[in-house]
Order: structure tokens, then C-alpha cells, then sequence
């Protein structure tokens, strides 16, 4: 099916505006014709997708498709064995990534965990400690939990972990977030609470995000937060459509209720049933 809507106007805007210098590729990400194979399966068959510079984009298909494989990729921690590999028209240091599961130091407490990953490997030598401190202070505001800067993990909710996990992937000032299913694990509450917030870093000129990619299964979370919807087939997979979302921004939950919002769920299921 051809995308079934045109791009959202701000979701342009943010692609085409004061990102998009000149000189400067308007794509953050380029994947080439990319196919993958892990012993006798093939997991991605002849994937290409341009990621555009200020772009929401979701990543929906069946599970076990490869859409982590894919995710993993991107962030060149496996290389396609066919195609024309991955471009990073963005430095590959600007690449943050949150998975599924916060994944948080037991031991630490909050702000620690935010700052650990500031104070190994080659992000130690960038800032003093006084400095990493104070950018893991900053990040765990933007999340708005600096009241539990001091508690350790299993004394938050999962959906505080899932804050802290994000407010540790903002420290490090990514223009690019690549997301495994971010919210995949908690409540429908707290789900579409983190869905909106989310929304907002994206938007917060404070940070340097910029684009984000995220894994999702859900198909009302994909076109409540994306600009574009990418539609992977089963395995090997390949990208099957992207659609996209005509809604304005900023978004908010009571969006769902919209004719577009519905119109667009009910053409995924659609496309979701043919595969
Ligand atoms: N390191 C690996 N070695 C061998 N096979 C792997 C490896 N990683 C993933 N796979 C296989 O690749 C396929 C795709 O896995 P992947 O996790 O990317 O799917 P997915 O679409 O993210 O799944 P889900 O939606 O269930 O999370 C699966 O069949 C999986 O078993």
C-alpha cells in the first residue's frame, strides 16, 4: 500500500528547519539494501530506510522479525553480510539507545547510574567529575525525578526506571535515540504518561535530541508519538510500507480520540492482518 498520508507539517519543519543546514544530509541515517543472517536464518532481507534528521519514526512488525536485529545495526553493533551497509550522516557518539528493560546498577543510586556511563570509556576524558555530575543533575530533572536522585532502583516504580534509563541515555546529549520497545513493560497508565513526556524531551530545544527511533508492538502508541510508521513483514524482513501519521504536534493523549488517529490505527490493523 503507498503511504497513506502526507507528512506532518512540524514533523517537516523539524527535518527541513534549523537542523538541516546547508550541506548538511537531511537524513540522520541511511540503511542500504541491507540483508542480515544469523547461521542459517535470514533475519533481514534488502532493508532500506532513510531516518530523517528531526523525525519521530516507529518501527512496527511481527515478533521476531528483526526489528531489535535492525535496531542493533543501526547502532553498529552487528554489520549486514549483503547491501550497501549503514550511512551515519550524524557522528556515531550522537547515537543513544533505550531498551525494554532499564537495565539500572542495583548498587547505585540514581544519579549514579545516569552518570556511570559519562565515566567510563572514552566519555571520561570530556568532562571532570564536577561536570558529569551536574549534566546527570540536569538530565534527571529534565525526567523530573531530582527528588530521587538518591534512591536506588528497587526502590523506584518501573516506570521511574524507565525515567532513569532515559534521563541516562539523555546525559550523554544524543541527537539520535534509538528505543527497543521503551514502555513495552509497564502499565497502560504509566505508558502513555511516559509516551507524552517523551514527546516532550523530543521537543525540548534544551536537549540535543533530534530524531528518534523506536521499537514498538503497539500500535496506538506508534501513531499517538511518530511521524512516520515503518511496517516490517515476518521474517526475513523486509520494510513492508511506511505510513504516515497526520497528526499536528505537539501531541497529546486526547489525540486518540481524533477521526485521523483512528482512521490511521484501523488502516495498520488492516495492513498488520494481510502479513
Ligand atoms: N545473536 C543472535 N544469534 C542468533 N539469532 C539471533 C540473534 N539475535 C536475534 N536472533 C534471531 O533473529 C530473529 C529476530 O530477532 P529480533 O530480536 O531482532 O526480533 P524482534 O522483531 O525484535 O522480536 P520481538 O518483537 O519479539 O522483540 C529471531 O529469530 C531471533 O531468534
Amino acid at each position: 500500500m503507498a503511504a497513506i498520508h502526507s507528512i506532518a507539517g512540524s514533523a517537516r519543519e523539524r527535518a527541513t528547519g534549523s537542523n538541516a543546514k546547508p550541506g548538511i544530509n537531511a537524513n540522520a541515517i541511511s540503511i542500504k539494501d541491507c540483508s542480515l543472517t544469523f547461521g542459517q536464518v535470514r533475519v533481514l532481507n534488502q532493508v532500506s530506510l532513510d531516518i530523517q534528521r528531526g523525525e519521530f519514526l516507529s518501527i512496527l512488525g511481527p515478533s521476531g522479525c528483526g526489528k531489535s536485529t535492525l535496531l542493533r545495526l543501526i547502532l553498529g553493533l552487528l554489520s549486514p553480510d549483503q547491501g550497501g551497509g549503514i550511512v551515519h550522516h550524524v557522528p556515531r557518539e550522537e547515537i543513544g539507545i533505550v531498551f525494554q528493560k532499564p537495565v539500572l546498577m542495583p548498587w547505585q543510586t540514581a544519579i549514579q547510574n545516569i552518570e556511570l556511563p559519562l565515566s567510563i570509556g572514552p566519555q571520561r576524558a570530556k568532562q571532570s567529575k564536577a561536570e558529569r555530575r551536574e549534566k546527570a543533575e540536569w538530565s534527571l530533572e529534565l525526567v523530573g525525578l531530582t527528588d530521587f536522585r538518591n534512591h536506588f532502583p528497587q526502590q523506584l516504580s518501573g516506570g521511574m526506571q524507565q525515567r532513569i534509563a532515559i534521563a541516562r541515555a539523555l546525559a550523554a546529549d544524543p541527537s539520535v535515540l534509538l528505543m527497543d520497545e521503551p514502555f513495552g513493560a509497564l502499565d497502560e497508565f504509566t505508558r502513555e504518561k511516559l509516551n507524552i513526556e517523551l514527546l516532550r524531551l523530543w521537543a525540548n530545544p534544551d536537549t540535543g535530541l533530534n530524531t528518534v527511533v523506536m521499537v514498538t508492538h503497539s500500535i496506538q502508541e506508534s501513531v499517538l508519538m511518530s511521524d512516520r510508521i515503518v511496517m516490517m513483514s515476518p521474517r526475513p524482513a523486509k520494510v513492508q510500507d511506511i505510513v504516515n501519521v497526520p497528526l499536528s504536534h505537539p501531541r497529546e493523549a486526547d489525540m486518540q480520540e481524533l477521526p485521523e488517529f483512528l482512521s490511521t490505527v484501523r488502516e495498520i490493523r488492516k495492513q498488520v492482518k494481510a502479513l
